[in-house]
């Protein structure tokens, strides 16, 4: 077990409403609002967790969905480790923005590789009764545009906060993970006479 803490950058993005805010007040100060203000610009809050034996501070970016604020949060985006696409799977149309979010996530963070960028997915708001989405077609998003985690949360109800950002987290660590057996492997390469190598990079 190693004792040095990682500091990991994720980001909350998805629809104004959808329940971003919540979710990282409910994980961080394990409060909710049922009468919670829109976000303008972006506010941050850290929390110190330890997933599979790594210790990690999470600063968890929580942007302002409303498109009148893009601009104010747009900056923000660069450094990110992991980003958190939510919708709320009472608003169809938040879901439906989901690739949009995706596509501006990696514009304004300036992703070099997107294919191999530690997404996830949240569906929020599972405790109300009317659902415009079902978790088969989230599911199906998930694996058609990249393969990504999705966890059904409600921040109102405590359910799966804090798996979805343990869930974040072990993403970024096998993103790591993997870039550090590709270094490996081409320092193997570097001492080999054969042309075979590692691949995964
Ligand atoms: N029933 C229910 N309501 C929720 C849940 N999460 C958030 N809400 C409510 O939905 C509304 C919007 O929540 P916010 O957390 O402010 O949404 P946001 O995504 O931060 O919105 P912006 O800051 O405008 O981008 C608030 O009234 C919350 O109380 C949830 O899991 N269940
Ligand atoms: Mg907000």
């Amino acid at each position: 077990m190693s004792g040095k803490s990682l500091l990991l950058k994720v980001i909350l993005l998805g629809d104004g409403g959808v329940g971003k805010s919540s979710l990282m007040n409910r994980y961080v100060t394990n409060k909710f609002d049922s009468q919670a203000f829109h976000t303008i610009g972006v506010e941050f809050l850290n929390r110190d967790l330890e997933v599979d034996g790594r210790f990690v501070t999470l600063q968890i970016w929580d942007t302002a969905g409303q498109e009148r604020f893009k601009s104010l949060r747009t900056p923000f985006y660069r450094g990110a480790d992991c980003c958190l696409l939510t919708f709320s799977v009472d608003d169809r149309q938040s879901f439906e923005n989901l690739s949009t979010w995706q596509q501006e996530f990696v514009y304004y963070a300036d992703v070099k590789d997107p294919e191999h960028f530690p997404f996830v997915v949240l569906g929020n708001k599972i405790d109300k009764l009317e659902r415009q989405v079902s978790t088969e077609e989230a599911q199906i998003w998930c694996l058609e545009n990249g393969n990504y985690p999705y966890l059904e949360t409600s921040a109102k109800d405590d359910t799966n906060v804090a798996v979805a950002f343990e869930e974040a987290v072990r993403q970024v660590l096998a993103v790591e993970e993997q870039l550090e057996h590709c270094m490996l492997g081409h320092t193997v390469d570097l001492h080999s006479s054969s042309k075979s190598g590692s691949s995964c990079c």
